[in-house]
């Protein structure tokens, strides 16, 4: 089972699919109960050229180590399960491929990186320009120095802000270097993990549009972000994430308008525009996960409004298939 991104699944093939992909941290060589993190369980997705998927969700739920996965930046006691497939610019299965190749061919090249906190990511003492140069002549030396300046305009910088060193540019400006980066080896796949954290709103907006018109030129965005204002700005289908799982995905706009799960609601009703109402209680902690399954089958039911106290759905809710979205959650929750 593959949940789809995009109402018509004839539309394009995707540039990365995720089928069941599991990440487990083993805590303890004896894996007594509560001696793993289970950090991302059975996620399937899909991602295609020209969207922007945003993968969102509470701190702590799994998005980051479902990137990580997908990059093979895993620590060692990271256990993966399930299937990550790239697809261009050659097929790979990312979770079986050696470290060799996805040094050479999945990071940088397949999927570009945009990281957290650009100005920190940037080397302090060498110009955007000079930094954009290198990652030119190194996976494109093929390609002229004119490549700097034409990535720095699809960015939306000025060629005349590449001359500064990283702690002269603004934020906004440090991301779009960033950005800039990311895009040197033109790749399939673009994969931004909060590309907007300390950005104030204008900038977050910028960056965002920025990501938008990324995808518009035919790469694949997975943006992971906690601000669900920010993706609503850019995203064409959504992915929500709950403690490791993913419990609704679909178009960006039928998911804001008509959300299906009581956590996504939640989730909207928790922003300006939805009256300022973050859902009451915590999630749950992934250490305990396996035992809460047990116990109450279905991990929101805890918070779930429309079951309120322990009262426990029957069995962990499978994502499910209805025209072209996919939720998990039983009637009521
Ligand atoms: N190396 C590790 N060993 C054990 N647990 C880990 C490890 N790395 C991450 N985790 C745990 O995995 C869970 C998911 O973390 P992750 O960073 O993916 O969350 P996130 O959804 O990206 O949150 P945020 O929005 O705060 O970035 C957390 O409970 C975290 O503590
Ligand atoms: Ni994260």
């Amino acid at each position: 089972m593959t949940a789809c991104t995009g109402a018509d699944e004839q539309e394009s093939e995707p540039l990365l699919r995720l089928d069941r992909l599991s990440v487990r941290f083993l805590l303890s060589p004896r894996r007594r109960p509560g001696s793993e993190v289970r950090a991302v369980t059975d996620a399937s997705l899909n991602l295609r050229p020209g969207r922007v998927l945003a993968l969102v969700g509470e701190s702590g739920c799994g998005k980051s180590v479902l990137a990580s996965a997908l990059l093979g930046l895993l620590p060692a006691n990271a256990q993966v399960r399930g299937r990550a497939r790239l697809y261009r610019p050659d097929p790979v299965e990312l979770i079986s491929a050696p470290e060799s190749v996805l040094a050479g061919e999945v990071r940088g090249r397949g999927v570009g990186l945009v990281p957290q906190s650009a100005s920190t990511h940037l080397t302090p003492v060498r110009t955007a320009r000079a930094q954009l140069a290198e990652a030119v002549r190194a996976l494109r030396p093929e390609a002229g120095a004119e490549l700097v300046d034409e990535l720095a305009r699809r960015v939306g910088l000025r060629v005349e802000d590449l001359e500064h060193y990283p702690h002269e540019l603004s934020g906004g400006m440090a991301q779009r270097v960033a950005l800039a980066l990311a895009l040197v080896a033109d790749p399939p796949v673009v994969l931004a993990d909060e590309p907007t954290t300390g950005l104030d709103r204008p900038l977050v907006d910028r960056t965002m549009d920025q990501l938008g018109e990324t995808a518009r030129r035919g790469h694949g965005v997975l943006l992971i972000t906690h601000d669900l204002s920010a993706a609503r700005r850019v995203a064409t289908d959504v992915a929500v994430m709950y403690a490791s799982r993913i419990v609704e995905v679909g178009p960006a706009e039928e998911i804001f308008a008509n959300p299906w799960h009581p956590y996504t609601a939640g989730l909207l009703r928790a922003l300006p525009e939805g009256g300022f109402e973050p859902i009451p209680g915590h999630p749950p902690v992934l250490t305990e996960l396996e035992r809460l399954e047990r116990e109450w089958g279905c991990v929101f039911c805890q918070r779930c409004p429309d079951m309120p106290g322990f009262a426990p759905c029957t069995g962990n809710p499978e994502l499910i298939e209805h025209g072209g979205r996919w939720v998990a959650a039983h009637a009521p929750c």
